[in-house]
């Protein structure tokens, strides 16, 4: 890493830009609708943020410029490692990732399970483009430098700052199309920043970091939203050239006995199968509804259905049998 141009007294945070809305740019200040995500450099976007020097000294890289919604694990591999290694060099004390919005949900999690480092990583990224009125990026990166910056941050998990939120990265859900867009009503609001000033008031319980993969691609692992009267048809050929399925079910995970058969089917063939739920905030007891440990089905908690397959993925890439894997559901 080449030496940073630093200020002694201030903590020096790798940023790490992917692109993103927070990167986009419209044809005009009033378009917020119509624009083309990750079109502008990071240059560009730290020089819209005044004062964010007087918070951190920071070194910028443009690792990707896409729109989230094309992210691929091959994306979420390389960034991992990038920011795996970030977090070694002695001299870097935290990294900040821009990010759009679509899968950030995805990515801060896939970080939060692969990474390791007791480092404040932080992503942030915004609803409306960089050239729009009233753009949201550039306070969303001011706090989430000092977000990063902050020691207080250090053994929190991979943070979300969105909206003055400070957010986990488990169980986040992009919720709403307006710039509030992360408001967590769910489980992870950690605490609120207001310009260099950071508050905490709540600390993640859930274990977190140690699952990197060592290989460059991932085992395939699908997701299928579970409606009334889903044939069970649906079932199969969402597991198709799969290692794995997630169902987001219905409830507590239900599931009509004509779609468990369907999924005894595919344990049979070894497809790992998680029931988890569609309902926002809903959890799947394990062992309670269904005797899971005896049809050989695992659970996800609480985790989100994308988040139940980023840890599926990362838990059958590991090797891990039905205990190792039920073990990652119910602990992280
Ligand atoms: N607000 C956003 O960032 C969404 C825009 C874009 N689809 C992305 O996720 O990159």
């Amino acid at each position: 890493m080449p030496p940073w141009r630093i200020n002694m007294s201030l903590p020096n945070i790798a940023l790490v830009a992917t692109g993103g809305t927070i990167a986009g740019q419209a044809a005009s200040a009033g378009e917020a609708v119509k624009y083309q995500p990750g079109a502008l450099d990071v240059g560009v976007l730290l020089a819209a943020v005044p004062g964010v020097d007087a918070l951190a000294n920071l070194q910028a890289e443009q690792i990707f410029a896409i729109d989230s919604a094309h992210i691929t694990v091959a994306h979420w591999l390389q960034l991992a490692k990038r920011v795996e290694a970030l977090l070694a060099d002695d001299t870097v004390d935290g990294v900040l990732v821009l990010h759009g919005t679509d899968t950030m949900e995805e990515t801060a999690f896939f970080l939060q399970s692969v990474l390791s480092s007791d480092k404040p990583v932080v992503l942030t990224g915004a609803m409306r483009p960089a050239t729009a009125l009233s753009a949201d990026g550039p306070m969303n990166m001011l706090h989430a430098v000092s977000v990063a910056a902050n020691p207080a941050s250090r053994g929190k998990g991979v943070l979300v700052v969105f909206g003055d939120a400070i957010l986990s990265a488990r169980g986040l859900q992009k919720r709403d199309a307006v710039p509030a867009a992360f408001d967590a009503d769910r489980y992870g609001r950690l605490g609120m920043v207001a310009g260099a000033d950071v508050f905490y008031y709540q600390q993640p319980a859930r274990a977190r970091g140690g699952l990197m993969p060592t290989g460059d691609v991932l085992p395939a692992v699908n997701l299928l939203y579970a409606y009334a009267d889903m044939p069970a048809s649906l079932v199969l050929a969402a597991a198709e050239g799969a290692k794995g399925l997630v169902l987001a079910g219905l409830g507590n995970g239900n599931l009509r006995p004509d779609w468990l058969a369907a999924v005894s089917e595919l344990i049979a063939r070894g497809v790992k199968v998680v029931r988890a739920s569609r309902v926002p905030n809903g959890t799947v007891v394990h062992n309670r509804t269904y005797e899971d440990d005896a049809l050989g089905l695992l659970s996800g908690d609480n985790h989100t259905p994308p988040q139940a397959r980023v840890l599926l993925m990362l838990g059958i890439a590991a090797g891990l049998d039905n205990k190792g894997l039920q073990g990652l559901f119910d602990q992280r």
